[in-house]
């Protein structure tokens, strides 16, 4: 087994770096679909230009890096002990290495273990089987997507598709439900893996066992390969699109798959996954514990063809403002839902941390003018000391809703850029007080890498590396104004015409 550390590593890092090509397939696909100049079809440019980028700087395709989980299947006798812990070996010389973020965090003090190491992650998981080698599959799941994950209890009464029963027909409206309540916010188009039965912890493994699936498999049982077929052509219909922007694509994988449960209970638990949706898997000779054959590799690798991305784009019909801090409120008042801007300059990073450590204390540098950018990034070292910047995407905004609109008033920050957009009590200081939001394309973590050109500096580095402020200058940073100062939110609109729509699957399909 002197090579198992080895394939482990190669594992890693090509799970966090290359996406597999079923889901490569799936994004192309999505592609072809979306009206050129739409905000959607130009996110799904800048998406698949990072899946390039990612591919060639073999860095993160994402920043959040997730909670790496293993699933290994092992012949009779192999030791799980030494594997164990040469998986944990790679997984820190990976984090070491810039290919995975330092993301596992002490739940009750916050600290970063800076290494991914710590109770309960890496998740890793051992079955027993007949055959001579080892099988090894690796999920990189986001928090985001993980964030909205869902789990239904039947029966219930929700929100549009109205009253789901114990039977298909209500199984079908939960799904068409948690597509919907995910919004943009897992960096749509997704993914979902959907349990039903076991308990509330057994459903979601079988959900998250179906991400394994590829996206072309088919059901082997009947009734659930046509509610597959169902969700897939109607979860489209619902219109969030790409970042939930709106548009004509929404999902792009669903399987199903059931076990048996006790007779009060009845789960239906969804597991979401964002476009970035990072599994890998690899069979390993167990004498050797080299790499034998990798999956989810087969058929075309699907070469994304060169077209426009958000920052460069000609054809798009939005206006494109360019932003340089400090910004003045007379600018930022000019700017509509949908305009198009380039941020030139300063921008500085905060998110969970940051923003309560800012609700309870002093900014560490004068914020008036400036731009927050909600985001955790993947940083290196070098041996001078300077910082370089490895991935760096949004993350998911309106965990921040509690604080956002008070920090912006009292420090007269203009604006702020994240994903998935923010809530009604930030809308409404953004009007009070001369805001903007500003929607970045989630996951798109080196494509905003790049716009990077130098780390000017730190603060609250005590809060770990995605934690902390970094003072970042960029050019031709690009996002899309999507809630505006004057009570505009593109996020409340799609909210609500994905709900009317919602409301037309409320009939039975499944008798
Ligand atoms: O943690 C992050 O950087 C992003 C997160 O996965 C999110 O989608 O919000
Ligand atoms: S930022 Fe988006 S793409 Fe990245 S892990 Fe989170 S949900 Fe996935």
């Amino acid at each position: 087994m002197e090579k198992f550390f080895q394939s482990m590593y190669d594992l890693i890092v090509e799970t966090s770096t290359k996406l597999p090509n079923d889901v490569r397939r799936a994004i192309a696909a999505a592609k072809l679909k979306e009206n050129a100049g739409t905000r959607s079809a130009l996110s799904l440019a800048t998406i698949t230009e990072n899946i390039k980028m990612a591919d060639e700087n073999i860095s993160p395709i994402c920043q959040d890096t997730g909670l790496p989980t293993f699933k290994l299947k092992v012949p009779v006798g192999a030791n799980q002990l030494y594997m164990k812990k040469e998986i944990k070996r790679a997984i820190a010389q990976a984090t070491k290495d810039g290919k995975l973020r330092p993301n596992s965090v002490d739940s009750l003090s916050g600290d970063n273990s800076g290494d991914n190491l710590g109770d309960g992650t890496p998740v890793i998981k051992f079955e027993q089987w007949e055959n001579d080698y080892i099988d090894v599959r690796l999920i990189l799941k986001g928090g985001g997507c993980e964030n909205k994950n869902i789990q239904y209890s039947l029966p219930c009464e929700l929100d549009g598709i109205g009253k789901a029963g114990r039977d298909l027909d209500g199984i079908r409206k939960c799904i068409m439900h948690s597509v919907y309540q995910a919004q943009g916010q897992g960096c749509s188009a997704g993914f979902i893996g959907v349990g039903i039965g076991g308990d509330r912890t057994s459903g979601y493994e079988v959900a998250k066992d179906q991400l394994f699936r590829t996206v072309d498999d088919v059901n082997e049982r009947e009734e659930l390969r046509q509610l597959e077929d169902y969700v897939m052509k109607h979860a489209n219909e619902l219109g969030i699109g790409t970042m939930g922007f709106g548009g004509e694509t929404t999902l792009l994988g669903c399987k199903v798959g059931v076990i048996n449960r006790i007779p009060a209970s009845f789960f239906v638990s969804v597991a979401y996954n964002c476009w970035a949706y990072r599994r890998l898997g690899i069979k390993i000779d167990s004498a050797s514990g080299a790499i034998n054959e990798w999956l989810y590799k087969d058929g075309e690798t699907v070469v994304f063809p060169e077209d426009e991305v958000a920052a460069t784009t000609e054809t798009a019909a939005p206006r494109e403002i360019i932003l340089e801090a400090p910004i003045t409120e007379e600018k930022i008042r000019d700017l509509k839902v949908g305009d198009v801007v380039r941020i030139n300059g300063m921008i500085y990073t905060g998110r969970d941390a940051i923003h309560k450590y800012l609700s309870e204390n002093e900014a560490p540098i004068d914020l008036n003018g400036q731009v927050i950018y909600h985001c955790g990034p993947v940083m290196l070292k070098d041996e001078d000391g300077n910082w370089h910047v490895k991935a760096a995407g949004p993350t998911t905004s309106i965990r921040e809703e509690p604080y956002q609109g008070d920090i912006m008033k009292r420090f007269g920050i203009r604006a702020v850029i994240g994903k998935g957009g923010m809530g009604p009590k930030t809308l409404q200081a953004l009007k009070e007080h001369g805001g903007v939001y500003l929607n970045a394309i989630g996951g798109a973590a080196q494509y905003y890498a790049d716009c990077i050109k130098s780390v000017e500096g730190v603060d609250l580095m005590q809060f770990g590396i995605p934690e902390a402020m970094w003072h970042l200058k960029v050019e031709g940073f690009t996002a899309v104004v999507t809630m505006d100062s004057h009570g505009n939110s593109l996020h409340a609109d799609v909210e609500q015409s994905s709900l009317e729509k919602l409301a037309q699957f409320k009939e039975p399909v499944f008798k």
